[in-house]
């Protein structure tokens, strides 16, 4: 099959991996509701384009929290890449994202170590679950800070894990022998010893503070729908925001993330950058996104199909496609670069 678009890429990766594996990487909560909303959401806002501005090609460069990418996509976090491509995991992914000069987000729960993702060279945030022993949890944070790690991104959706039923019908509750959390063996621990993660209800803004205190990194809190929140991950010394609800896969029949994003944009007022994930598949969707004012998307299903493709090259491919929708888009609204869109371009659609 020619791959043309990011959703090809997802019936490449689903003639590919084992069903079980398919099914972890695409599925959400229950109905999945919020997992159809997200991308819906993209589908129901128009873009508005400009003309006769003489922007010329667009340029996609861009900055976030002091860290240069290519352009205002980044990989969100997504655990477990040794399910999709078993001989390197997120070493594959790392290197496509060097390569393309975006930034990626190791996600804690990486099935190699974030010393041997780093080992790629390029710029890495690490995601974070904040673990109740905060011993390990402090001893994360330094490991993420020695392997050169450019920001923290602790994700606050979590106090449980989500239902996810197609998990439970197919029974899909441990990793496959030798595919593990490789950042969970820590140093103490026997020989195969894995700790488990622990999602707990009883994380917080006590825990934001004191990671405040325990690391110089930029913070941001990923999993913010409510303004309220937003408002209050500010006053609590927080850089940076991520509107998302972890595609879908915690909270079902939340609101779409890009839904949120105006309101959330309103509550921060531009004192930090925000930064949106779920549901975007096409260069559009990542204007409309800039245009309300988001500084970047993340991208998380995508990435794992272009890896269960084709390793570092599927991902690769995923990343070159998006950036040419993206230039496309920019020049078709009529703008130079990302922060030349006004939120006035994007109405809903089948309204004035
Ligand atoms: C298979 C999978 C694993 C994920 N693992 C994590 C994780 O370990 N930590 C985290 O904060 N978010 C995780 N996420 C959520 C993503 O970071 C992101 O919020 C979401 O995938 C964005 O939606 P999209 O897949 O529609 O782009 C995961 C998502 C998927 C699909
Ligand atoms: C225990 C958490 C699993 C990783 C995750 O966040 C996800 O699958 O969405």
């Amino acid at each position: 099959m020619r791959v043309v678009n990011l959703r090809d890429f997802e019936d490449v990766a689903r003639e590919k991996l084992d069903p079980v594996f398919y099914d972890y990487f695409a599925s959400g909560a229950q109905d999945e509701v919020t997992v159809a909303a997200n991308e819906a959401a993209y589908r129901r806002l128009a873009l508005v384009p400009r003309i006769l501005r003489g922007a010329g090609l667009p340029s996609l460069a861009t900055r976030v929290l002091g860290c240069a990418a290519s352009m205002p996509v980044m990989l969100a976090p997504t655990a477990f890449h040794r399910l999709a491509w078993p001989s390197e995991g997120e070493a594959a992914t790392a290197r496509a994202a060097r390569d393309a000069g975006v930034i990626m987000i190791a996600a804690m729960l990486s099935t190699i170590t974030v010393e041997e993702i780093a080992a790629a060279g390029g710029t890495l945030w690490f995601q974070l679950y904040v673990q109740p022993d905060r011993g390990f949890t402090e001893s994360l944070v330094r490991r993420a800070e020695a392997a050169g790690c450019r920001a923290l991104v602790v994700t606050v959706d979590s106090p449980a894990l989500g239902r996810n039923e197609r998990g439970d019908r197919n029974d899909f509750h441990d990793l496959p022998p030798g595919v593990f959390c490789a950042n969970l063996r820590g140093d103490g621990w026997s020989n195969g010893h894995v700790r488990q993660v622990v999602l707990s209800p009883e994380i917080s803004w006590s825990h934001v503070e004191w990671l405040r205190e325990v690391t110089r990194l930029p913070i941001l809190l990923k999993g913010v729908l409510h303004p309220e929140d937003a408002r209050l991950a500010v006053e609590n010394g927080v850089d940076g925001l991520i509107v998302s609800n972890h595609g879908g896969r915690q909270l079902d029949t939340t609101p779409a993330s890009i839904d949120r994003l105006p309101v959330i944009a309103d509550a921060v007022a531009g004192r930090v950058p925000l930064i949106v994930d779920g549901g975007v598949r096409r260069g559009t969707d990542v204007v409309k996104a800039l245009a309300l004012g988001a500084s970047a998307v993340a991208i998380g299903r995508p990435v794992l199909w272009g890896l269960a493709a084709d390793g570092s090259e599927g991902v690769a491919a995923v990343l070159a496609l998006l950036r040419r929708e993206i230039e496309n888009a920019l020049t078709l609204c009529g703008a130079a670069s990302a922060g030349d869109l006004g939120r006035d371009q994007v109405v809903r659609q089948g309204m004035p």
